[in-house]
């Protein structure tokens, strides 16, 4: 599998603290990857250095083999890099269909600026209504987008978040505030809309972690102390002793 997302031997510094303290990580094309970790370990301010938010003090990102160094959290958006907010990020007073089509349309102007208007129009349609099936929204589609429930908010989300055909996607949290049956079902969700693709996600919830991901890397004190199949994890004794030990054992 080649690698859709490295990271080498990345540093983060704020001020004269170490954060990030030399994270190295190759996740593959296809991959479902999960960063877990205790609080504070970082794990926010790692997905903010590859989606660019945060400039990194040292070491390399690449996606799809390209640095990503200096460049601005929009380029890397355009180069395949989606990601979602922990904060619902939709416009409440527009509808579902207009929220979705909002984000398909910055991307097809990019991509298809060749496009006749009619021919564009036709295909935005479709493709919005072809991402409204897919997070199951169809049937609140010209909704105002705040009157949905919150995980049907949470679900648009993740619609925005796939509407540019991205191929990694990077979730934070996902399923943060979510009771279980909700959770199940953003679950299920997640798994389908990001079928083929890369995924990357911080997630606290070891339920959602397990059930969904192919490789786990556990941060602590803004290192990797192991990355591996849930089951390998879950059996590395640095990571039970470092953070697992009660997390895992209802799972
Ligand atoms: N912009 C910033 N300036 C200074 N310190 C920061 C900044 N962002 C994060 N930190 C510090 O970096 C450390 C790691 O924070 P981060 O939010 O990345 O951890 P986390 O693993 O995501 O935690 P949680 O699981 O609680 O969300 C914390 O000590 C935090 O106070």
């Amino acid at each position: 599998m080649s690698a859709a997302l490295e990271l080498d031997g990345l540093k983060k510094s704020f001020g004269k603290t170490e954060i990030i303290r030399g994270v190295d990580l190759s996740i593959g094309k296809g991959e479902r990857h999960a960063i877990i970790g205790p609080n504070g370990a970082g794990k926010s301010t790692l997905f903010n250095l590859i989606t660019g938010r945060f400039p990194q003090t040292e070491g390399a990102i690449r996606l799809h083999g390209q640095d990503l160094a200096g460049k601005a959290p929009f380029q890397i958006n355009r180069m395949g890099l989606s990601r979602s907010f922990q904060i619902t990020n939709i416009f409440p007073k527009m509808t579902v269909f207009e929220n979705v089509r909002c984000s398909l349309l910055w991307s097809m102007g990019y991509r298809y600026n060749f496009w006749s208007m009619v021919g564009r129009s036709r295909a935005l349609t479709e493709g919005t209504d072809d991402i409204l099936d897919q997070i199951n929204l169809t049937a609140r589609r010209n909704l105002p987008a705040g009157v949905l429930s919150y995980a049907e908010q949470r679900a648009l989300e993740i619609g925005i978040t796939i509407a540019g055909g991205a191929d990694v996607i990077m979730l934070d949290e996902p399923t943060a505030g979510m009771s279980h049956s909700e959770t199940d079902y953003i679950v299920d969700l997640i798994r389908t809309v990001t079928e083929g693709k890369t995924l990357v996600m911080v997630e606290h919830d070891m339920g959602v972690v397990f059930g969904l991901a192919d490789q786990i890397s556990v941060l602590v004190y803004g290192e990797i102390i192991a990355t591996g199949t849930p089951e390998a994890v879950r059996a590395n004794p640095k990571v039970q002793e470092a953070y697992l030990g009660e997390a895992l054992e209802d799972h």
